[in-house]
Order: C-alpha cells, then sequence, then structure tokens
C-alpha cells in the first residue's frame, strides 16, 4: 500500500516525504511544481500533473494501491490570495473537492491535511487553542477552513478520516543541508533575513513597530520543518491505529518577534544585516502563538528543533550551500 503526497515537490511536502521513505512507507508524489521543485523529490515515485485534473488523479489512483493522501498542495500567499479569492478558492476549495471525490471512488478514506493557523484569524487569547474562535481574516485562511469543514461533512456522510494539521510558521530546513526554502517571490521572513545575509538584499523591511508587543514587531510561533513532517507521520499512524478524525496545532507554544528573529540571523551568520522600519503589512495579528498540548497529547508529538537558534542554523546550512535555492 502506498501514500499519496500532493504538493510533495513543496518546502513542506518535500521534507515530509523524506520522513515517510525513512519509515519505509511507498510514497507516491504529485505536484504541478507551480511552487515546487522537481529537485526536492529524493525519492518516491513523481508525476507530474494538477490535483484539479479528475483524469489525472484517477490514472494514479487505478496505477497504485493508495492507503492515504497527504494533502499539501495548495496555494499559500495571503496577500496574493485577498487580491485573487477566485484563485484559491479554486486551487484550494475546488481542488481538494476533486480529490475527495476521486479518493472516495476509490475507496480511500484517510488524509492529513496542512492547514494553517491563519484559520483563526486574529486571536482572542494566547496560546492559541484548538477550540479557539476560527475567523480568517483573508481568503487563504478562508478556504483552509472551508476544506476542514468539507472533511468533517465527509467523515459524517462516508467514513472518511482526516486529520487536519494547523501549523504556525514552518520555519528551517532539512539538517542535512540537502533541501529546504525556496519560493519565488520569497515573503517568508526567514528566508528573506538570509537573502540580507548572502548579500542578495541590501536590507529587510520590519513591517511596522508599532505593536503591542515588548519590541513593537510582530510575534510569532517559528516551528522546525523536520518536527512538522515527523508531525504528518505521527498522524497517518494515528488515523490508522485510532480511524478517529481530530484538529492539531502544530507550533513551538513560544513566540519570537520580527526583531529577535533578525538579530538570531545576525548571530548565526555573523554578519551585520540592515533593517529599516517599513509600514505594516495589512492583515499581520500581533502575536500569533500555539498551545501544541493536544499534538503532544494525543500524537505523541515531540517536536526536536524547539529553539530558534537551531531553527536558523538549520536554515542557514541550506541557504549559504544553495544561495539560488534548487536553480544552483
Ligand atoms: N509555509 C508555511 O509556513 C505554512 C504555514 C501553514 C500552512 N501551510 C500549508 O502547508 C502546505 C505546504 O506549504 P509550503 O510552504 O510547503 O508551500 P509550497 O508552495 O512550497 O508547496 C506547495 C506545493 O503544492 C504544489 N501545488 C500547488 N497547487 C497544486 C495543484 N493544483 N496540483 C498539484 N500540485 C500543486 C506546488 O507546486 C508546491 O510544490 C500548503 O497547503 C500551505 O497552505 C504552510
Ligand atoms: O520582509 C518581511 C517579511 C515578514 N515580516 C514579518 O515577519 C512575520 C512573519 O511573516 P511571514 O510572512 O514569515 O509569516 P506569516 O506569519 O505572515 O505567515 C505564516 O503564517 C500564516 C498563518 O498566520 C500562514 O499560515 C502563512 O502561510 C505562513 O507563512 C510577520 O509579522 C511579518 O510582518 C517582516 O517584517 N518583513
Amino acid at each position: 500500500m502506498a501514500v499519496l503526497v500532493t504538493g510533495g515537490a513543496g518546502y513542506i511536502g518535500s521534507h515530509t516525504t523524506i520522513e515517510l521513505l525513512e519509515r519505509g512507507e511507498d510514497v507516491i508524489v504529485v505536484d504541478n511544481l507551480q511552487t515546487g521543485h522537481e529537485k526536492a523529490v529524493v525519492g518516491g515515485t513523481f508525476y507530474l500533473g494538477d490535483i484539479r485534473d479528475r483524469s489525472f488523479l484517477d490514472r494514479v489512483f487505478s496505477q497504485h494501491e493508495i492507503e492515504a493522501v497527504l494533502h499539501f498542495a495548495a496555494s499559500s500567499l495571503v496577500g496574493e490570495s485577498v487580491e485573487q479569492p477566485l484563485v484559491y478558492y479554486e486551487n484550494n476549495v475546488i481542488a481538494a473537492h476533486t480529490l475527495l471525490s476521486v479518493m472516495l471512488d476509490h475507496g480511500v478514506k484517510c488524509i492529513v491535511y496542512s492547514s494553517t493557523a491563519a484559520t483563526y484569524g486574529e486571536p482572542g487569547q494566547l496560546p492559541i487553542r484548538e477550540e479557539s474562535a476560527t475567523v480568517p481574516t483573508n481568503p487563504y485562511g478562508e478556504t483552509k477552513l472551508a476544506v476542514e469543514n468539507m472533511f468533517r461533512w465527509c467523515d459524517r456522510a462516508y467514513g472518511l478520516k482526516s486529520i487536519s494539521l494547523r501549523y504556525f510558521n514552518a520555519a528551517g530546513a532539512h539538517p542535512d543541508g540537502t533541501i529546504g526554502e525556496d519560493h519565488d517571490p520569497e515573503t517568508h521572513l526567514i528566508p528573506i533575513v538570509m537573502q540580507a545575509a548572502l548579500g542578495q538584499r541590501e536590507k529587510v523591511h520590519i513591517f511596522g513597530d508599532d505593536y503591542p508587543t515588548e519590541d513593537g514587531t510582530c510575534i510569532r510561533d517559528y516551528i522546525h520543518v523536520t518536527d512538522l513532517a515527523n508531525a504528518h507521520w505521527l498522524a497517518l499512524e494515528h488515523l490508522r491505529r485510532h480511524h478517529r478524525s481530530g484538529v492539531y496545532n502544530l507550533g513551538n507554544g513560544r513566540g519570537f518577534s520580527v526583531k529577535e528573529v533578525i538579530e538570531t540571523v545576525r548571530d548565526v551568520t555573523g554578519q551585520p544585516i540592515q533593517a529599516d522600519i517599513s509600514p505594516r503589512r495589512s492583515g499581520d495579528p500581533a502575536i500569533l502563538i500555539a498551545s501544541p498540548e493536544r499534538a503532544i497529547r494525543e500524537l505523541n508529538w515531540k517536536p526536536k528543533y524547539d529553539n530558534l537558534h537551531t531553527i536558523v542554523e538549520t536554515a542557514w546550512k541550506w541557504h549559504k550551500a544553495h544561495p539560488n535555492g534548487y536553480g544552483d
């Protein structure tokens, strides 16, 4: 039996593919490479194709005996989602609908899903627990939540079992430095600061220093991509054993400000890194910190890279060796 990974050529999907291969799983990756890289897929069977294409998916499900799906494929830029909501409804919601109906046609009833802290919107209380209100403030979070809800109803109607993993800020790279984050355009803070350390950007723009935090900059909960990958394996095992759907936060439960992140990158890289204060980026909540208690308790998840310094070190190893990402 095989595990199908949609979006397995992307940042988090490629790290999870390695984790699955190391666990002895038979892995099938499907990706249309809209933001992913074939070079990031280091094993398993790769199919170039789009999950919105029902006949393509049908062929993959007919050729392999698929037991479960890990669903990463999506569009995931918050700003872009505000400008092009219909693109997000199509690639996140309609695509998930196609995937689910093909899965059910082939009797596959087990899925682990990449959800996000963006499903919560502006948090009412910290740390954020899974039962906190979900009021997304952008189409990205809205479409991710819509798919979680689709799973809930499909469990009731068809017995589909799903685990939705709400990641906070994915960061870092595989500790061996062979795969890492490569997005174009890059919008995430840590790779942007790395680009400044490499001299590829003159400076980092800090989006606002008038937030209600100690140093005025936004606070986020950075979680290592390898710890996310491991959580997917644990979620899959949980579904295999308990056949019970659930929603889990994945974060370290500790927050760091934008200024603290930049300072840590200065420390790790030894580069001075210029930064200026720019206007706020619209839609940024001041503080997002997870309560990861449920995942620790129920999935037996133990994040290994739980300090920012180590997270940044792994990112630096990747960026230093691959200054042009997979284009090298
Ligand atoms: N990076 C983060 O901090 C973060 C945080 C929360 C949630 N997520 C979610 O995790 C998942 C992976 O994120 P990532 O950062 O690895 O993104 P990514 O863009 O690197 O990976 C997404 C992959 O999916 C592929 N893809 C997109 N649409 C497709 C389609 N229609 N058919 C086939 N392949 C398609 C892309 O080519 C890419 O390889 C996404 O669902 C994202 O919403 C990411
Ligand atoms: O050049 C930059 C880039 C980012 N930031 C700041 O750094 C923090 C982190 O920003 P990222 O873009 O790295 O991450 P986000 O917190 O915006 O987004 C992440 O968390 C979201 C959930 O809220 C989504 O899941 C999204 O996919 C995921 O990347 C934010 O305060 C942002 O304003 C800067 O100051 N300058």
